[in-house]
């Protein structure tokens, strides 16, 4: 049968281009060998680290990354017909696996969308349930700033923040996406930072200062609030710098560790891996959640795999609100 993959063919430049990635049609064996599955996608995630990441690979690669799949052949006893699976299988529309790259959903979905697990429920919402939980430790009446409001993982943050009494301070760059985290998330504060000076609009709501600092978009934001927001003891989330994924020179900002020396902060970065074996509590956690209504999702859905190459470009243009999600 034909499948389809994206390859990256070179190195990433400055911004992600055409030339970088192509898509490429392969032929793959009629027949299964004894304890092989044939997979075919349902659904892909384009996330931000793909950018960086790629630059630990050496091109030409089949374009890593997760997706939902399903069993549509199977010599494999584990993996009936219908099985879906997530799989670190790449940019691919149907691949044969030994069953080794394959993993069950690990909690009770219930009635929920499937693709929820490539958002919410997934790697993204892992990463804003473990970096607010276990690095910010949010308390009720604490104030948090939150740039990427509107993205995968800020929507979450800042909807669990508000489930535990915080104030949220959130910014996004967009006013529908403003509309959206201020009007149906019940964020307190909503700026659009493409038409206000961040830090003037955090002075005024904050005079006196944060506690809190979940950070995804690095460079600019960072330094000022560090230097400028966080209180004596407050503490930063380090979880993503998606303003700098595309820059050809590192930049640095020396006076930023006066700030956090003298007033005593807990800056501290996250790999959401590291808190692996815990990510089926807090999706059983999250998923009731969505269910009382009190933890909303949206997502911006790409159809069809060709449009994969798209999705990614628009995640550093701030196309998508919610989780960016490729169906087939
Ligand atoms: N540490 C970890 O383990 C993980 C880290 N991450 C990181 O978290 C961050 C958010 O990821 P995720 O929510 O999945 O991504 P999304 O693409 O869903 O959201 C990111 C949002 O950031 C905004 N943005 C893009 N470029 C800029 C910019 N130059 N300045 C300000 N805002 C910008 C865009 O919205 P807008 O229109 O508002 O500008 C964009 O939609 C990323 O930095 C990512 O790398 C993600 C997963 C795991
Ligand atoms: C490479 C820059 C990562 C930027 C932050 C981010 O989006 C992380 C996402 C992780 C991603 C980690 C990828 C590389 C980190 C390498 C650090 C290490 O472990 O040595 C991947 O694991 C999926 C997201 O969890």
């Amino acid at each position: 049968m034909k499948a389809r993959q994206w390859i990256l063919v070179k190195h990433f430049e400055g911004e992600p281009k055409d030339e970088d990635l192509v898509l490429q049609e392969i032929d793959l064996p009629d027949q299964l060998n004894e304890g092989e599955v044939l997979l075919e996608g349902l659904y892909w995630t384009v996330d931000p680290y793909m950018r960086p990441y790629s630059k630990t690979y050496n091109p030409p690669i089949t374009m890593f990354g997760e997706q939902l799949a399903k069993v549509i052949k199977t010599r494999n006893g584990e993996y009936p017909l219908g099985t879906v699976v997530l799989s670190m299988s790449g940019w691919r529309s149907h691949f044969i696996s030994n069953g080794n790259d394959l993993k069950p959903i690990s909690f009770d979905l219930g009635s929920t969308p499937l693709s929820y697990c490539l958002g919410t429920l997934g790697m993204p919402g892992a990463t804003a349930y473990f970096g607010l939980m276990n690095l910010l430790e949010p308390k009720k009446g604490d104030k948090l700033i939150l740039n990427g409001a509107a993205g995968a993982v800020g929507s979450v943050v800042g909807q669990l923040a508000k489930i535990h009494g915080c104030e949220v301070i959130a910014f996004v760059g967009d006013d529908s996406k403003l509309d959206w985290c201020k009007n149906e998330l019940g964020f307190d504060h909503v700026f659009n930072y493409k038409k206000v000076d961040f830090s003037e609009v955090i002075q005024k709501v904050a005079p006196d200062g944060c506690e809190l600092f979940f950070d995804n978009v690095g460079g600019n934001w960072y330094h000022t609030i560090i230097n400028k927001h966080l209180k004596k003891y407050g503490k930063a989330a380090l979880c993503g710098s998606i303003e700098n994924y595309n820059d050809k020179e590192v930049k640095l900002y020396p006076s930023t560790n006066n700030s956090i020396l003298a007033k005593e902060l807990r800056i501290q970065g996250i790999i959401v891996n590291t808190f692996a074996k815990d990510w089926p509590k807090a999706f059983t956690e999250m998923n009731h959640f969505i269910r009382e209504g009190k933890l909303k999702v949206k997502e911006t859905t790409y159809e069809g795999f060709e449009n994969m190459r798209s999705a990614f470009y628009g995640l550093f243009k701030g196309e998508n609100t919610g989780k960016a999600i490729i169906k087939a």
